[in-house]
């Protein structure tokens, strides 16, 4: 069209148009042939911009109706920019001004975010029918996110190609009822369904694995394998070709009575049980209680600490009303842009990856007046040490701590070196004598701090701080402070923590001579 134009224009201005009338009517035509091709061009684009339109409002509309609290929309959120925005990036680039256009999460945010809604339904019992059709979990104002039967099902490939079967079987049933009360394509019912056969397959089920196989041929005659898949279980089920199962399930396929694989230790189950099953203490020897400080000097005499004693042995306190909400504002500011996922070193590679047991980052902030220029850290640490009583200059920096979707941190202990531990004195390293852990956010439902051999939750709630001392007065390690952070439900958790060296506060918590001596007192 382009070419055409341009030589018809050529022609037409080869030659002196004002002193022929033929000339005229040849420009007449010409302008009647632009007008109309234009218009046609434009027409099309007007096409094309409108299903863009349409596909963007869409995503808009879908956006302004969910919360990306909730963890199901998390997953949307990541998996849009994999799939939606990146089939459009190239029209987006070509018809419209956009041209830094990335969408940058990768594949391992999609399979972290799907990992991370299989650490909820494990921990918190959640269904993945309930999940996948919308549950509310403490999301205000919002519709509970769902999921599409295409989204289910891209839940379940995720385990699948990770061989998680128990929870590819999990959401490909999930998925298969969703497409049943919708009767959609059969497209996405096969894949469903040579997906689930497989995983069903793979965690003992050979029965059902046929009847998901009977139903697949009876889609797909054509397809060689499911033929195969068929004979195979038949025969290791022991029953010969003739027989055709009784199909007494129907089409209700089910990965409920199949077990979670056990490869999880027993600290792991407590964690679980105990972020699950909240109650409060119920010691009757604990106290809640106005702390004013371990010195009679300290200004906490007129700005009294509300505690509460969440165990005696060891003792874990949690002291309300400790960091106001600009505190929180300006230290998350602070931490905004040096947030790092925290690392480990692969032992077979060395290299360093990502830690999977805990899905958070992490930024050190530090007094340094040229980088606390408003004075918020120094004030924050003044403000630890008057409350504990111990040196905030014997101490790591503050850390913070944001955790991702369905963050978590599994059980560990926060002192790693312990008497005899050559680092043990050395200011930096030295051993961690007690953790003020304070909750800089709180998240709408899970994110609790348990704690494994005290057998409590801490509740994360905003303001507050729990501490606690990881060293006996007789500075051994005590061992059952060994706690762990629930994965967060719903919501945003900001977490900071201030380790306090054993070093330097000989004179302000003085060590006992016997070795059972307990830390009793704040
Ligand atoms: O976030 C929590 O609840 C616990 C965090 C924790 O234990 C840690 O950072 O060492
Ligand atoms: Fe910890």
């Amino acid at each position: 069209m382009k070419l055409l134009n341009f030589l018809f224009l050529n022609k037409i201005f080869a030659q002196e148009i004002f002193s022929s009338k033929k000339a005229l009517e040849e420009l007449s035509n010409f302008e009647s042939q632009l007008i109309e091709s234009l218009l046609i061009q434009i027409e099309e684009k007007l096409g094309q911009y409108e299903t863009l339109r349409d596909n963007i409002e869409n995503v808009k509309n879908l956006k302004s109706k969910s919360s990306i609290d909730h963890p199901i929309e998390q997953y949307k959120i990541i998996r849009r920019f994999l799939t939606f925005w990146t089939s459009l990036q190239s029209e987006i680039e070509e018809s419209l001004d956009f041209q830094q256009f990335e969408p940058y999460p990768n594949r391992d945010d999609l399979v972290g975010a799907a990992e991370g809604i299989f650490r909820i339904q494990d921990v918190y019992a959640l269904d993945s029918f309930d999940l996948a059709e919308g549950m509310e979990l403490g999301v205000k104002d919002k519709e509970p996110s769902d999921l599409t039967v295409e989204e289910t099902l891209s839940i379940g490939k995720i385990a699948y190609w990770k061989s998680d079967h128990y929870h590819s079987a999990l959401w490909l049933v999930a998925a298969w009822q969703q497409n049943q009360i919708e009767e959609n394509d059969g497209d996405l019912a096969v894949q469903i369904l040579d997906h689930l056969a497989i995983s069903i397959a793979e965690l003992g089920d050979l029965l059902q694995a046929l009847e998901i196989t009977a139903v697949l041929m009876q889609m797909r005659p054509e397809e060689a394998r499911y033929q195969r898949n068929y004979n195979y279980y038949l025969e290791e089920l022991g029953l010969d070709q003739e027989s055709t199962p009784s199909m007494k399930r129907g089409m209700n396929f089910s990965a409920k009575h199949l077990p979670r694989p056990e490869a999880h230790y027993e600290s792991m189950r407590e964690y679980e049980r105990l972020c699950r099953e909240f109650s409060p203490p119920h010691k009757p020897n604990l106290k809640c209680f106005y702390w004013t400080g371990p010195s009679p000097l300290s200004f906490l005499q007129w700005a009294p600490v509300k505690t509460e004693e969440l165990h005696d042995d060891p003792l874990i306190v949690q002291f309300y009303e400790v960091v106001s909400n600009e505190e929180e504002k300006a230290i998350q500011l602070l931490a905004g842009e040096h947030l790092n996922r925290a690392t480990i070193q692969d032992p077979a590679t060395g290299e360093l990856v990502n830690a999977d047991y805990r899905i958070q980052k992490t930024a050190w902030l530090t007094e340094h007046e040229k980088l606390d220029v408003n004075g918020t850290i120094a004030k924050y640490n003044r403000k630890l040490t008057q409350i504990t009583g111990l040196d905030a200059d014997f101490a790591e920096l503050v850390q913070v701590g944001n955790y991702g979707v369905a963050g978590q941190y599994e059980p560990h202990w926060d002192h790693q070196s312990y008497p005899g531990a050559e680092n043990r004195w050395d200011p930096a390293e030295g051993s961690r004598i007690a953790t003020w852990l304070a909750y800089m956010s709180e998240p709408n439902m899970g994110g609790g701090t348990v704690f494994i051999q005290a057998g409590i939750q801490a509740r994360p709630v905003r303001n507050s701080a729990v501490f606690w001392y990881n060293l006996l007065p007789s500075g051994e390690s005590d061992d059952n402070t060994q706690h762990a952070a629930c994965p967060v439900l719903s919501g945003t958790k900001w977490v900071s923590n201030k380790w306090f060296h054993e070093r330097g506060q000989e004179f302000r918590r003085k060590c006992a001579l016997d070795e059972n001596t307990r830390n009793t007192y704040l």
